[in-house]
Parts: C-alpha cells; structure tokens; sequence
C-alpha cells in the first residue's frame, strides 16, 4: 500500500517529492502510469492518499465518492484522500493558483483576464479569477471556441495567465503572445515551473509589469494537499522556505564580463564553495569543436563562433544547479540573454581595461586602444544583461561576495 504520491503519466520534471519532503515525514512516491494502468491503480484504493497531475485530473473524477464543492465547480481534481474506501477528491490547484495571483500583487479585481489554454488547469485559473473578482475572462487556445490566431481581438487584456504547456522544458523560449501589443498588461501569471522565468515572464517583467512563475502556485497546492493527507495545519511560512530553497537549489549563477577579466576562474571558484557545477561555455565550444578558441576564429571566422555559442548557450542554459562562465561576447546576440535569463542571475563581473588578460584571445590583441573600443561597444550591452555587477578585484572576494548576493536574493 502507498502512502502517498504522485500519479501521471510523466513525472521525470516534477519537484513534487522534494517538495513533500520539505513539508512533513511521510513517503511521497511517483507513480507513473498510462491511462488503463492509472484507471486500475486508482480502483484497487491501494494508498492513503495521492495528487494527480497531466492528464488525468479529470479521469479520475468517475472514480470519486465525493468531491469538495471546489473539485465539483471546476470540474477536476488533483488531490484523492482514500477515507476508509472512500474516495474524495479535492482541487488544491484552485488553492495554488490564487496564492500564485496574491503573492505577486496582482490585482485581479474588476480586470480583464486572458488564459492561454483550455485544459484542467484553465478551468482552475478560471474559477480563481472569478473568486478574485474579474470582470471578464477570455479563454484562447488550440482547441476552444476562441483560438490563438484571434487573440488579436483581446490586446485590452489587463492580466494573463498561461495555463498551456508552451515554453516548458525541454521546449524551452517558446511563447504565445507578444507582449508588446498588449497596451493595458499590468500582470503576467506562467503555470510552468521549469524554467524558473519563461519568455512570457522575462519580456513581461523587462516592461516592468508584475509576474509570477509556477513554483508558488506549485508549492501552495502541494502544501495544501498536505494538510489533506495528515489533517494537520501547517505553518504560515512553511511556502515562503520551500520556494526559496527550490529556487536556490534550481538556480543557475551566469557570469559575463569582458574577454580576460575572470570569469572562468570565478566560476570555478563560485563552484567549490556552493557545490553548484561549473560550466564554461567557451571549454563546451572548444571540447566539441576539437579547437582552440583562437584556432576557431581563424579557420571558420567569428559568425561560425557566435553561432556555435549560440547553440552551446541555448542547451546549457535549460539545465539547473550550475555556474555558468560565458565568453565575453556572449551577450551580443538577444537570444542568449532569454537563455541565460530563464534559469539564473547573472553577475557583470569589472576589471579594469589595463588588467585584462590578453593571451589567446583574439579579440583583445592589439593593446589597450582596441580594449577601449571593444569596452565602449560593449559596457552598456553587460549592464543590461546583469542583475548585478560587480568589481574583481580579487578573486576569493568577488566570488564569495556573488555567492553571497545570491543567496540573499534566492536565485534567478
Ligand atoms: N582579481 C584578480 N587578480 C589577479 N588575477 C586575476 C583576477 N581575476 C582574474 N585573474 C586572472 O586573469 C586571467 C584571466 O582569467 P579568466 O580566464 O578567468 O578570464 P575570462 O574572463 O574567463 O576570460 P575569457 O573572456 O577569455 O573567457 C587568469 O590568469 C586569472 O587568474
Ligand atoms: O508537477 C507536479 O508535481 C504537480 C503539478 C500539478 O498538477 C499539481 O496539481 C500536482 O499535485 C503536482
Ligand atoms: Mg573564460
């Protein structure tokens, strides 16, 4: 017999079992099953009490004895307590989903919502949207009466919430609607959880408007769920440490900063007092490539490099938990700052011109004229990248104080 879990059909992105770890002493379980299999699981009531996720939130609904009137109003369920044979099953989704929309003051009341989307959790965001008093709200999706090629009609919209699957790992930087049509947006709400920020929620915030990612909402509903399970109230704060350690724990550190000025040897240094991997993407390009950085540049040219660096940035910055050590050219091209941004915090680490180190960089040779030129062309492009910079002027310093920084602001 189980005695809790998580059941779906694909559980490999889930952070549910740390999650439940961190709340209380019991064993959460991932059951991963296809539909027949989950149908049979779910009649044989051979656990104490599970969640349920994509795609049988409304499966499982023919199964229940009882429902909470929540769970009957939206029409799926996550949550399934076995009382005594009894099934009951409970949505505290709804639950997430309105603490994902309070945490991040946005202000729902009298607004205009789009959802993007038309599945379980659509129906939750809807039900929380209307609790939280909006005045209109607009589904648009692949498949509903409205679809996404007519969102033009609703660039009025006051508040988004992406209930769909698009921009999730490993489908990372794909987005629905372009923020920049939308005049009124004063809030952006993303489900996803992984990245930490999708394109929706980095161009959203870059316009200053207030976002929120899936990891509230996620850990709300699991804390409630828990609650569930062991009938015990927990505390107020319990959300708040979890988000913080899961973002600490998923959260990558980038550093980027002029050619020569330590980056490579910060994010080694950052790497053995965090225990965060360090990554070099100028070690990945050289590795498989079978060259020299300089060799590259002289046999295939500086657009075959960028674009190398390109791809090598785009799959490296999906994955979680690392240092990642840039090249000092990365942030030419916008697209690394969306792969960089998703995951992490970056760090513009300043040396000064007269320092750098120069030796097999092909861009740097030449003195200091051409590192002027190359830094006028550069600096403002840096700050713009960073969420923090930051003098090296010595290296254990620097690299203390950046692992420092990051642990008082919780990651990405
Ligand atoms: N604060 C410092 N004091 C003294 N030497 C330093 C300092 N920071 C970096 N260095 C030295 O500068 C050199 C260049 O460092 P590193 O290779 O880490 O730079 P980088 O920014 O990664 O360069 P690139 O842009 O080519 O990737 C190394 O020899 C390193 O030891
Ligand atoms: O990805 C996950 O671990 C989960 C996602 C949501 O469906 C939740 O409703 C479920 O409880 C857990
Ligand atoms: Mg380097």
């Amino acid at each position: 017999m189980i005695e809790y879990g998580l059941l779906g059909k694909s559980l490999t992105h889930s952070f549910s079992k740390s999650i439940h770890s961190q709340i209380d002493d019991y064993d959460y379980t991932f059951i991963e099953k296809q539909e027949q299999d989950a149908k049979e699981f779910i009649k044989s009531r051979e656990f104490k009490g599970i969640n349920v996720t994509m795609p049988y939130k409304k499966t499982v609904l023919e199964f229940c004895d009882e429902l909470s009137n929540t769970a009957k109003k939206i029409g799926c369920i996550n949550t399934l307590i076995n009382k005594n044979g009894k099934l009951c099953g409970y949505n505290t989704d709804y639950y997430g989903i309105i603490r994902m929309i309070e945490k991040s003051q946005i202000d729902i009341k009298d607004k205009k919502v789009l959802i993007l989307g038309s599945g379980a959790t659509s129906d939750t965001a809807r039900e929380a949207a209307e609790y939280l008093g909006a005045s209109k709200i607009t589904f648009v999706s692949r498949k509903g009466n409205i679809k996404f090629d007519d969102y033009d009609k609703f660039y009025d919209s006051e508040i988004i919430i992406n209930c769909t699957p698009v921009g999730m790992y490993p489908n990372n930087l794909k987005i629905l609607v372009d923020i920049e049509k939308f005049n009124n947006l004063q809030g952006v709400c993303d489900v996803i959880y992984n990245p930490v920020k999708t394109r929706l929620l980095i161009e959203a915030e870059k316009k200053g408007i207030k976002t929120s990612n899936g990891l509230i909402m996620l850990v709300a509903q699991a804390v409630k769920a828990a609650e569930l399970f062991t009938g015990k109230k927990y505390d107020a704060n319990i959300e708040d440490k979890i988000i913080e350690n899961l973002k600490k724990n998923i959260s990558n550190i980038v550093i980027i900063g002029m050619p020569g000025s330590g980056k490579t040897t910060i994010g080694k240094e950052i790497s053995k007092i965090s225990g965060k991997k360090s990554v070099d993407i100028d070690e990945i390009i050289e590795r498989e490539t079978g060259k020299d950085i300089s060799q590259i540049f002289r046999d295939y040219g500086e657009e075959y490099f960028r674009q190398k660096e390109k791809e090598v940035i785009s799959r490296i910055g999906k994955e979680n938990n690392q240092i990642i050590s840039t090249g000092g050219g990365s942030i030419l091209d916008y697209e690394n700052y969306l792969s960089l941004k998703q995951n992490s915090r970056i760090y513009y680490i300043k040396r000064p011109l007269d320092k750098l180190a120069v030796d097999g960089r092909p861009l740097s040779s030449g003195g200091i004229n051409v590192l002027e030129k190359l830094y006028e062309q550069r600096h403002s492009l840096y700050e713009n990248f960073a969420d923090f910079e930051i003098d090296n002027d010595n290296i254990e310093r620097t690299s203390a104080d950046i692992w420092r920084e990051f642990n008082e602001n919780f990651g990405a």
